[in-house]
């Protein structure tokens, strides 16, 4: 993995709603090929950062530079290329309900790209095998499927243009441990054969533990420590603390280093 480069760099970001500061002086960096897991209490402003990154939400101080481009100093046209290659699946799916899964993974490529009709067809069947769900999926409405497959078909419309990187709130939210288990084996598998960059917003200590390279700990409108499962497991702060060597945490830490014990 190649450390020094970094495809995201947040630098002194602010943002405020009216006297509410939500974000003060916030700095991150989100290295290539890597899975960074972030976290932070509920309200801290995870998702008003990944907004903010996506340029849904306005800041008012500090830069956004993404594949090296201050995404303030760049045009309509650029901006559309780098928008191209950020993936986004939203905490809530979001799966347009009166669309199939397929026609739903095609909504990208209609908005950003003319292609013939059966070359659509078949690039969502790619993406459609890409994420583990079988061909039959392709003409099913979210209704008819699971909450897992749901979160799947999601993931699939996120990768629909070939993103560099994927952009995943609470992917794991709402899925059962074994669902969670093999969502986050799917994305280190995406990880691993496309090279996917991948920023993942979570609650999910069993995510952050299995595979994150690196966690971000969002505290006091900023980054407040960001590093290793060990740099976090080591820190001080009293949140982190609580957090990662809470009660939940070493259930988790004593199932991976002696699942014997753990099951009994
Ligand atoms: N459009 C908005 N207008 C005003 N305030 C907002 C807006 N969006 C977010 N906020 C406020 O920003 C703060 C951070 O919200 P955010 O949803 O980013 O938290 P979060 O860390 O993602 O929480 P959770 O883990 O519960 O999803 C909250 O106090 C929220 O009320």
């Amino acid at each position: 993995m190649e450390r020094d480069q970094p495809v995201i760099s947040v630098r002194d970001v602010r943002v405020a709603f009216g006297p509410h500061v939500v974000l003060n002086d916030l700095d991150l960096d989100v290295y290539r090929g890597e899975i960074l897991g972030f976290v932070g209490a509920s309200g801290t402003g995870k998702s008003v950062l990944l907004r903010t990154i996506l340029g849904l939400t306005k800041k008012q101080a500090g830069s956004i530079v993404v594949f090296g481009r201050d995404l303030d100093r760049i045009g309509d046209e650029e901006r559309i290329q780098v928008d191209m290659r950020m993936g986004v699946l939203f905490q809530h799916g979001a799966l347009f309900s009166s669309l199939t899964v397929k026609e739903n993974i095609q909504v990208p490529m209609r908005e950003y790209l003319t292609l013939p009709r059966q070359l659509m067809d078949e690039l969502a069947m790619l993406k459609i095998e890409l994420v583990g769900l079988s061909r039959s999926a392709a003409d099913k409405y979210p209704s008819e499927l699971s909450g897992g497959m749901i979160k799947r078909a999601a993931l699939a419309r996120a990768l629909s243009l070939d993103p560099d990187i994927v952009f995943l709130d609470e992917p794991t939210s709402g899925l059962d441990p074994v669902g969670a288990a093999e969502f986050d084996e799917l994305i280190a598998k995406l990880r691993d054969t496309l090279g996917l960059t991948v920023y993942m917003v979570t609650h999910d200590l069993d995510s952050l533990f299995t595979v994150a390279d690196r966690i971000a700990v969002l505290g006091n409108k900023r980054v407040l420590i960001d590093g290793t499962i060990e740099d976090m497991l080591k820190s001080e702060d009293p949140w982190v603390k609580s957090y990662f060597r809470g009660k939940r945490a070493r259930r988790i830490v004593l199932t991976e280093n002696e699942p014997a014990r753990a099951e009994s």
